[in-house]
């Protein structure tokens, strides 16, 4: 049993500004939380305050309602595991293992049945008697992993354990680590910049920036509903499309006016939501996913393309199962079918013309199809989305509309 709180936590390293703020996040019993975020955004600083290595300049953390001390690090209630591996060049594979046990002064018929069972479990039972140096990469995670599981340790800390391992074995260490789960008693911290790492193994993701919590949520609850542009664009792979849109009430209907790609009629559900949230005759940031769009194809029904939003292919890239369609702005607005622009012509068209002059987003879209097509680069494809998978965010707060 180990719950871990941690409670308005700052840390600022000598000279430096603050590397984690306002940080309150409580981790329950057995669970496997991940911290990711870009590089410098403080999820090394969190793991390493909670192995007892570096100490909150404010706030404390909570390990089953005791303060942290160190004590608890050197007794094994909590144990790391470091993307270096930090094993003893000089030991074999079963002296790094049992090492911890030395230490304590277990006897050794004990060390030496959990050292083999800690191998067994790991697969390191043929390379028991070999040194650091004349293993694999992944020999020497599993390696580090076993120095760390040898001491049953209540929380299990894993600091970019596979970031030095290749694409291939990075994905069978990642697989091992969820069995490992599955079958300890520990809670698991783990640290790591890769969102697929992330989303694959955490039962709840924290996602850093700054070094603050943009959101702490279950995989599917970021992926479905990011909080946030951050999240949003942090979470998913190709990422999350985002363009500027107005919001325009044209007669009954309510359209979006989005740079360069043309305008598109929202559903009254959205309508409604946008309207609530006061955001007519505003501008909104609009999310939308590469596997939620969809391509027009010749005798789709065409009341689902009222919405006339196009742009042209620039690089298309069939990936076998899955295939990429990489679009960007027709550039002159005439090339988005105009004849389709009625009553608010001028106002779409320096619309346009207003959000295509800045870069920040400049309404380049990707699209995930399932198989492959026949698609030709530099003409121009229509294309509409499934509305229920939309996102709204705040131009300003960059926060999601709810
Ligand atoms: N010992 C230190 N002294 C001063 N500043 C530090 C120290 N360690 C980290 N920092 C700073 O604190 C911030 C957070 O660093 P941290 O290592 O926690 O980030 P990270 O998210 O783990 O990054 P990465 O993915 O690159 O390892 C960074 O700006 C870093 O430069």
């Amino acid at each position: 049993m180990a719950e871990l709180l941690m409670d308005g936590i700052e840390k600022k390293y000598d000279g430096g500004s603050f590397a984690i703020k306002n940080f309150d996040l409580q981790i329950k019993d057995k669970e496997f939380v991940v911290f990711v975020g870009p590089s410098g955004c403080g999820k090394s600083t969190v793991l390493r305050m909670i192995a007892g290595l570096e100490k909150a300049t404010a706030g404390s953390i909570y390990i089953d309602g005791k303060v942290l001390d160190k004590k608890m690090a050197a007794n094994g209630d909590i144990a790391m595991v470091f993307q270096n591996y930090a094993l003893y060049p000089h030991m074999s594979v079963y002296d790094n293992i049992a090492y911890s046990m030395k230490i304590k002064k277990v006897p050794k018929r004990q060390i030496k049945e959990n050292v083999e069972k800690v191998a067994d479990m790991l697969g390191l039972k043929e390379v028991l008697k070999r040194k650091p140096g004349q293993l694999s990469g992944g020999q020497k995670q599993r390696v580090a992993i076993g120095k760390a599981l040898i001491r049953t340790p209540k929380v299990f800390l894993m600091d970019e354990p596979l970031s030095n391992l290749d694409a291939k074995l990075r994905t069978q260490m990642r697989m091992e680590i969820k069995e490992l789960y599955k079958h300890s008693d520990a809670t698991f911290v783990y640290v790591t910049h890769d969102q697929t790492e992330a989303m694959t193994l955490g039962t709840k993701i924290v996602v850093l920036n700054n070094g603050k919590i943009q959101q702490a949520s279950t995989p599917k609850e970021l992926y479905n509903k990011p909080a946030n542009l951050f999240v949003a664009q942090f979470i998913g792979t190709p990422q999350m499309n985002v363009w500027k849109a107005k919001v325009v009430q044209e007669k009954k209907n309510v359209m979006l006016f989005i740079g360069g790609l043309g305008r598109y009629r929202l559903s009254e559900k959205n309508a409604e939501l946008l309207r609530k949230r006061g955001y007519f005759d505003k501008e909104v940031y609009v999310g939308i996913r590469p596997e939620d769009i969809f391509l027009q194809v010749k005798g789709m029904d065409d009341e689902m393309f009222q919405s006339s939003l196009a742009a042209r292919l620039k690089v298309y890239e069939p990936d076998g199962a899955v295939s990429y369609l990489h679009l960007e702005t027709a550039g002159e607005s005439d090339s988005i079918e105009n004849e389709k622009i009625s009553s608010n012509e001028n106002v779409a068209k320096n619309w346009n013309d207003t959000i295509e002059s800045e870069n920040k987003f400049n309404s380049n879209v990707t699209i995930r199809i399932e198989g492959n097509g026949d698609f030709r680069e530099g003409e121009e494809y229509h294309f509409g989305f499934d509305e229920s998978k939309i996102h709204f965010f705040d131009i300003e707060t960059e926060k999601a509309i709810r």
